[in-house]
């Protein structure tokens, strides 16, 4: 368990679009905690993503992937938008995300749907549907048809593309075992989700899950084909507790997750590898089409801190408070945008920031 007093480094990433508007908000967050619970941040900003390509010629710079592995944790808002999509591979924001992951060797990502009772309404499900819904995806990271082969060939039916999926089964152990530990630690139900019925990496996964099963006999284990799985997910989404899978699979099932909670904007998430260290950060993206405005919604990142104080340091009171924090403000009726019934009534990213800074308490 870490000392109260002993100061944890943070490297801080805002990223483009929304990123610098909602990781503003999570530094508030964290400057109140260390007044309230004598925490000690030391947070230093570095470069990534576009405005990384736009200032040093590379999405990742070697100084700010030097920062983070000098850091306890990351906090990051963002990276992308259309200034970059046309860029080469390299020179893509997106390539940056990849490489700072797989250089940090952050196979885990941890993507809870926490759904709050006020914002049901938000939600595009009914109410009784949602009951009892609590979930997490737990996406394997550094693997699969994100970082297998990828490239294109002259055929003489034109040009064709080809991207490779491939995993090895100790990357699905590793992630499979992450998934069993944190299965226990809650209703002790995983379900993994895969492709079986056609993937030869899904038939590998299903074998090496079932096989590492036997290690976790207390934790009930089923299987859901991927396609079934995005189904179930809105029929009947409080079946689910700890949902396992591939790159991916994970990144598509998450996001339709995130509108259970009502928004992508309440989806928080953080980055494992083997140690404590942890990067952590929204799920969502840039979001080009309401940057700079002022309206994004904070609260996946500022639950992300939660996440880093829980999984990182072991800060359990404050990750709590901010948690408690969250819920008292929506309680209270306050909405960005994105999870306002009634738009006219919505308020601002630092206007959320601020109130859920206010509400922090010991
Ligand atoms: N981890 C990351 O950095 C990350 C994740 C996803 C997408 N991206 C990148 O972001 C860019 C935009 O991608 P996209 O548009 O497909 O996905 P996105 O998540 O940025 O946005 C999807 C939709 O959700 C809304 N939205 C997202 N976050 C919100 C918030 N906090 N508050 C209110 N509304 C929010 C957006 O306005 C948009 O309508 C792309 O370049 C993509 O590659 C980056
Ligand atoms: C931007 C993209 C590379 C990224 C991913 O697919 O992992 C994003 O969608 C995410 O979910 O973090
Ligand atoms: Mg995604």
């Amino acid at each position: 368990m870490s000392e109260v007093n002993e100061v944890k480094k943070i490297a801080v990433i805002a990223g483009d679009g929304i990123g610098p508007e909602v990781v503003a908000e999570a530094e508030k967050v964290l400057k109140r905690t260390e007044e309230l619970f004598g925490h000690k941040f030391e947070t230093e900003h570095a470069l990534f993503g576009g405005i990384a390509i736009d200032e040093r010629g590379t999405p990742l710079p070697d100084d700010t992937l030097a920062i983070c592995k000098a850091s306890d944790a990351v906090l990051l808002g963002a990276v992308g938008g259309p200034k970059w999509d046309n860029n080469s591979k390299e020179l893509r924001p997106e390539t940056g995300l990849l490489g700072i992951r797989k250089a940090l060797g952050l196979f885990s990502n941890i993507r809870p749907a926490v759904i709050f009772d006020c914002l049901k309404e938000a939600s595009t499900l009914k109410p009784e549907v949602l009951e009892g819904t609590d979930l997490i995806v737990v996406r394997e990271l550094t693997g699969g048809i994100y970082f297998g082969e990828k490239f294109r060939r002259e055929t003489e039916n034109g040009q064709e593309a080809v991207d490779t999926c491939v995993y090895n089964v100790s990357e699905i152990e590793r992630i499979a075992r992450q998934a069993f530990e944190i299965a226990l630690t809650r209703s002790k139900k995983l379900t993994s989700v895969d492709k079986a019925n056609v993937l030869e990496t899904s038939r590998l996964w299903r074998e090496t899950v079932i096989r590492i099963s036997a290690d976790y006999p207390d934790v009930e284990l089923d299987h859901v084909l991927v396609d079934n799985c995005a189904m179930q997910l809105l029929r009947r989404p409080s079946s689910f507790d700890v949902i396992v899978t591939e790159n991916m699979f994970g990144d598509i099932l998450s996001d339709e997750a995130a509108m259970l909670t009502g928004s992508i904007g309440m989806l928080s998430s953080a980055s494992l590898g083997e140690g404590s260290f942890g990067l952590y950060e929204p799920v969502h993206g840039s979001a080009p089409d309401i940057a700079g405005q002022g309206i994004s919604n904070p609260i996946a990142t500022i639950l992300s801190v939660a996440l880093m104080f829980r999984l990182t340091f072991g800060y359990h009171e404050a990750a709590a408070s901010i948690e408690r924090a969250v819920k008292n403000v929506l309680d209270a009726g306050h909405r960005t945008g994105d999870i306002a019934v009634d738009k006219s009534s919505a308020i601002g990213t630092t206007a959320m920031g601020d109130l859920i800074v206010a509400a922090m308490s010991k």
